[in-house]
């Protein structure tokens, strides 16, 4: 219980003053409510004791009641009851609607905490894992933690009030009761309550690690259909999910073992209740007691069933809640940068794009990525990246692009440091990567990179036209509204390759990034879309990684990365003279 104070706590200030408000109005209604439901259950309990002992209603506080005024109170018992139903019914309804906006918000957020994370961030963390914590994991907050914790209150004072009642009524039937039910709710929470928080923990472990494994085999479904390794894969994911539906087997029955123990209990109850007051008061005190026993039990039970489950889910949750509180606090950090990077506008027509003693070391590693680069790109230039596998070429693509902020040295625009026009930059860099993502929706959509209707159709066809695909696009039926299907899987590799150009090209680009991005078109394909490139130049900056040396042939310069450093630069001839490797590679591409 200490934990789960602990935890709601530290969720106050997550909500907004509204929801607390409404929280402790909550709290504050059902326990008012509870306690009527205990008042009404307490009269019909002594009701129907007297009318088994045919003597006059003794109601505590009030008085005798006699004959027909019976009828009144049954009425009066039914209204608490009816009244209670209705008013916790709207009460429920009431606290949905206001957690329904608070998971909502925080969705939100959570997403909002992926997209503008920095970029070390994102690539460090397992994409179907964001995706479950944006989706489910602000759920396990609301309805698998605040809403039934919220409720606790109200169980305690129906345990309580149902007790006093009893005290009130029947002292000795509550002395027992009391001792009788701590007794089995300690028994319970010894025996079945700490297993079932174990088994849901690990419920929800495996079923993450199996979601994560699902992911990255559905992402390698072609190399294992072809290697024949479907079967191993299958053994992999029916491993993790042999623990994780056997721990959820296992959640379940635990769950639900408490209410035929309290059931069986309850009967044993009535024994000891019954022999214990017919030894001290005969016949007539023991029939009392027992009415007084059974109708308090049977409020109590669930009571005591719903206490437990709360706190069994609630305890299990709490290691999920850790770290979307995490996610939370990130992304108010990613946003208020992200908000102060979009203030200053880049210059109106920069001329220089500089690298000063850049290095970049990626987190935990020990070595440096990038060392000590220095490079000086004058815009409407083309530089060309090139240099052995693992050299550093896509790191510094990625420092180019300002997704990657370097360990040390500085980036600068005309003077200014890329961090102060950050945003600005990046909406005026066109990047074409090695694989082109594509999504299930138009040729169109996917070039404007909307989801929507906000697509510009000159743009799209001046775009498909640069990328040599308007031809191809034309003939399809729907032309550039035509769906392409999931991962653009209705267009051939090189189609799928200058849609990705397209795409780059759609913003008209101050910058377009190629991190080897003609390397899986035909040789007819590559020369077209790397002179439709080609006719670029002088209107806009191209960075090209080529492992496709005929790509970067006539660069203006070319840069040789070598762990990390550029270890040689100059026009493709002036490379070939420094660097024996790159001579060779050229004389095997037949360029040298
Ligand atoms: N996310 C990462 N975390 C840690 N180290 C990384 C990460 N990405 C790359 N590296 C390391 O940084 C170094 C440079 O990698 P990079 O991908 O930039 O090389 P590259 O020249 O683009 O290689 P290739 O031509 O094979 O694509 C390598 O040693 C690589 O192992």
């Amino acid at each position: 219980m200490k934990r789960i104070w602990r935890v709601f706590r530290r969720l106050q200030p997550y909500l907004s003053a509204e929801q607390r408000r409404f929280m402790w109005f909550f709290i504050v209604a059902s326990t008012v409510l509870s306690i009527l439901d205990v008042v009404a259950i307490g009269l019909l309990s002594l009701a129907l004791a007297t009318v088994v002992r045919n003597a006059p209603l003794h109601v505590p506080l009030i008085g005798d009641i006699q004959g027909d005024d019976f009828v009144w109170v049954f009425f009066l018992i039914c209204v608490l009851i009816i009244g209670k139903a209705i008013l916790n019914v709207g009460l429920q309804w009431l606290a949905t609607r206001q957690f329904a906006g608070y998971e909502l918000r925080y969705g939100d957020a959570l997403f909002d905490a992926y997209i503008k994370a920095p970029w070390i961030e994102r690539i460090s963390r397992n994409t179907s894992e964001l995706v479950r914590m944006a989706d489910v994991g602000i759920s396990v907050i609301t309805s698998g933690f605040l809403l039934p914790v919220m409720t606790i209150p109200s169980l305690l004072a129906t345990f309580v009030a149902v007790f006093a009642v009893i005290i009130v009524a029947q002292p000795v039937t509550a002395g027992i009761a009391l001792v009788y039910f701590a007794l089995v709710g300690l028994i319970l929470y010894r025996w079945i309550s700490s297993r079932a928080i174990a088994a849901g923990r690990r419920n929800r472990e495996y079923s993450q690690y199996t979601a994560r494994l699902m992911t990255e085999m559905v992402h390698a479904l072609k190399e294992v259909t072809l290697r024949n390794k479907g079967a191993e894969v299958a053994k992999q994911v029916h491993a993790r999910r042999m623990v994780s539906t056997d721990a959820r087997a296992r959640a379940y029955f635990l769950g639900a073992v408490p209410r035929f123990i309290l059931d069986g209990a309850l009967i044993g109850g009535f024994l000891i209740v019954g022999v214990a007051t017919f030894a001290i008061g005969g016949f007539p005190q023991a029939v009392t007691a027992v009415s007084v026993f059974a109708v308090a039990g049977f409020r109590i039970l669930p009571t005591i069933v719903s206490f437990q489950g709360i706190v069994t889910n609630a305890q299990a949750n709490i290691t999920q809640i850790t770290p979307v509180l995490h996610d939370i606090d990130a992304s108010r950090e990613y946003v208020a940068r992200a908000e102060q990077l979009s203030n200053t506008p880049l210059p109106e027509e920069p001329r220089l794009f500089a690298l000063e003693g850049v290095g970049f070391t990626y987190p935990g590693a020990k070595r440096p990525a990038l060392k000590d680069i220095s490079v000086d790109i004058p815009i409407g230039s083309t530089l060309g990246i090139v240099g052995p596998t693992g050299a550093g070429k896509s790191t510094l693509i990625d420092i180019l692009l300002g997704l990657l902020e370097p360990s040390e040295g500085r980036i600068l625009i005309d003077g200014r440091p890329l961090t102060s026009v950050l945003s600005g930059w990046r909406s005026r860099v066109g990047y074409v990567p090695q694989q082109v993502a594509l999504f299930n929706a138009s040729i169109a959509q996917n070039i404007a990179l909307t989801w929507g209707e906000d697509i510009d159709e000159d743009r799209v066809r001046r775009a498909l036209e640069r990328a040599h695909l308007w031809e191809i696009v034309e003939k399809r039926d729907g032309g550039m509204h035509s769906v392409i299907g999931e991962q653009g899987i209705m267009l051939s590799g090189g189609q799928r390759q200058r849609l990705g150009i397209a795409r780059a090209l759609y913003t008209e680009p101050l910058v377009v990034v190629l991190d080897e991005a003609t390397s899986s078109l035909d040789t007819k394909t590559e020369a077209d879309v790397s002179r439709s490139i080609r006719e670029l130049r002088g209107e806009t900056t191209l960075i090209s990684v080529a492992h496709r040396l005929s790509t970067v042939r006539d660069y203006d310069m070319l840069c040789y990365v070598h762990d990390g450093e550029i270890v040689a630069r100059g026009s493709f001839d002036e490379l070939v003279a420094a660097v024996p490797e790159f001579a060779m590679q050229a004389s095997l591409a037949g360029l040298a």
